[in-house]
């Protein structure tokens, strides 16, 4: 028997979500039928499909209600092929507008809203740009593996950092060779990440500090999903390689270009260590029902 489900559609800088509602965690998709909603020829389509749920009501919830048990609502996240994954620094942002425009939870300015996801309990503000999301301790993880994408001639080595979900970072040399690596395979690494990575493909902006500021372009194949406009934690990732890669001296706030728009990043210091955070826009632009 088929359920109709109210779904909104919304995007981060062209990072596109199907939400829907499940407060009380009764709605239990299969990874076919997520990857249904989220088909572009035969569904709403989607980068991501994100269930808001109370955290009490899912499992992985515990954990998060442990860490902080102000965080009453959990993103229960899925990428487009139907997989889970424990962190989307975009979908986050787009998941707090939704709440807050359904009237879930209330967020006046200045206030700090907890959200549980399977990476860790998130802290969201609201700012000029949108929102800003505090994506917790970052470390370096999955060492430094080769990357190779479709037209690249050679392998190049990357950069593997965890920031709740994992990504593999690389730079290449120019523009050019940003604007025309061939994106529509999954990249192959070597070693191969036991769980998978997203890859970020970065190039710095010349100059690449202006004003304290940091500027790098970045494209993206996502684990799950594929080449998209934007990934939030992955422009937080790619921030945090090139920092890494210039050495003392580079700034901890960074102007992230990626097909879809502009994100910030910034890197602060934290009783338990560095923290990284992220801010951009958080649009919804429809709504509708789908039987599933
Ligand atoms: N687009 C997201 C990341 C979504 C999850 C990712 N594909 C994964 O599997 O880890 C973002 O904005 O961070």
């Amino acid at each position: 028997m088929s359920t109709t489900l109210r779904f909104t559609k919304g995007h981060g800088t062209g990072n596109d979500f199907v939400l829907f509602s499940d407060p009380d965690g009764v709605i239990n998709l299969t990874p076919d039928q997520i990857a249904a909603i989220a088909d572009r020829h035969f569904g709403v389509g989607g980068d991501g499909v994100i269930r808001a749920v109370r955290s009490r009501h899912i499992a992985d919830g515990a954990a998060a209600l442990a860490e902080d048990d102000s965080a009453e609502w959990f993103m229960d996240y899925h990428n487009a092929d139907g997989s889970v994954a424990e962190m989307c620094g975009n979908g986050i942002r787009v998941f707090a507008r939704y709440l807050f425009e359904n009237g879930l939870a209330e967020l006046a300015d200045g206030d700090t809203m907890a959200i549980g996801t399977r990476g860790g309990v998130r802290d969201l503000q609201r700012n000029l740009t949108g929102f800003q999301v505090d994506l917790g301790r970052w470390r370096l993880a999955g060492g430094e593996p080769l990357v190779r994408a479709r037209n690249l001639k050679v392998g190049r080595p990357g950069l593997g950092i965890d920031v709740g979900n994992p990504h593999v970072v690389v730079a290449l040399a120019s523009d050019e060779e940003l604007d025309t690596a061939d994106l529509s395979y999954i990249p192959h690494l070597d070693p191969e990440p036991a769980d998978g990575a997203n890859v970020e493909f970065v190039v710095p902006a010349d100059p690449m500090v202006k004003n304290g500021v940091g500027y790098i372009r970045m494209r993206v194949h996502e684990r799950g999903s594929g080449e998209t406009l934007s990934c939030g934690t992955g422009a937080a990732a790619a921030a945090l390689a090139v920092r890494h890669w210039a050495g003392a001296g580079a700034p901890n706030q960074w102007s992230v270009q990626v097909p879809g728009g502009t994100v910030g990043v910034r890197m602060f210091p934290t009783e338990d260590g560095e923290h990284v955070s992220l801010s951009g826009p958080a649009e919804l632009v429809f709504e509708g029902d789908l039987s599933v």
